[in-house]
């Protein structure tokens, strides 16, 4: 057997690649995949921008400069938006969750009905061959009061619509990675890598 071409995820938070291991792994009737993700947990610098595949993309092809051209890698950057601000905080979420605290953050949407928020995960791609592939998974949910561990960024104020009334927080990890925005945005990347004849 030949040994498994490595893919780097290039990310510093430790829960992000908890989530994408288990969602990239083999379901139960799939074969292996011919590929193993391994982690380099490189700071890259972030764009200020609007726009979520412009920062992505940005911060991938940092990656690739960093790693060398020749190496498959892949980063994602995941933003909260707001409906009431027009998608802000967006991709400024972590400075908010980071300087604010998340009690704040929920208070800063006090005055308005609208609680109304989107969850938007960018993953980028370089395949090694000089190609960037774009996936974008969203889950739209609602700002409430903190419920659940606060071990994950924004996990304990986002309450996806499709759940059961349940913060991401109070959720089983199986269950959060079946409908949030990266179990979306990572489901296309699995079946791009699983499936893609010239990813062999
Ligand atoms: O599913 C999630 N549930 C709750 N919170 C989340 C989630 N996913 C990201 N987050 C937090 C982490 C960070 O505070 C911000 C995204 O910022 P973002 O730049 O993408 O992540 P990061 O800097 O922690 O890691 P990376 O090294 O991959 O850039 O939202
Ligand atoms: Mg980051």
């Amino acid at each position: 057997m030949t040994s498994a071409r490595e893919i780097i995820f290039v990310t510093g938070n430790a829960n992000k690649l908890k989530e994408v291991k288990m969602i990239l792994a083999p379901s139960e009737n799939e074969p292996s995949p011919s590929f193993t993700i391994v982690n380099e947990a490189l700071d890259l610098e972030e764009l200020q921008d609007i726009d979520l595949e412009a920062i992505a993309l940005a911060k991938c092809k940092q990656a690739v400069q960093i790693l060398g051209p020749g190496r498959p890698v892949f980063v994602e950057d995941t933003a909260l938006r707001f409906d009431e601000f027009n998608g802000l905080p967006g991709a400024y979420i972590k400075w908010f969750v980071k300087s604010m605290g998340l009690a704040k953050i929920v208070q800063m949407l006090q005055p308005f009905e609208n609680k109304g928020a989107e969850a938007v995960t960018t993953i980028v791609y370089a395949d090694g061959k000089g190609q960037y592939h774009t996936f974008q998974g969203i889950t739209r949910g609602t700002i409430v009061d903190s419920r659940g561990p606060t071990t994950f960024g924004w996990d304990s104020i986002f309450q996806p619509i499709e759940g059961k009334g349940q913060t991401y927080a109070e959720m089983e990890k199986k269950d959060k990675n079946l409908i949030s925005q990266r179990g979306r945005a990572f489901a296309q990347l699995k079946d791009f890598l699983y499936n893609s004849s010239d990813n062999q």
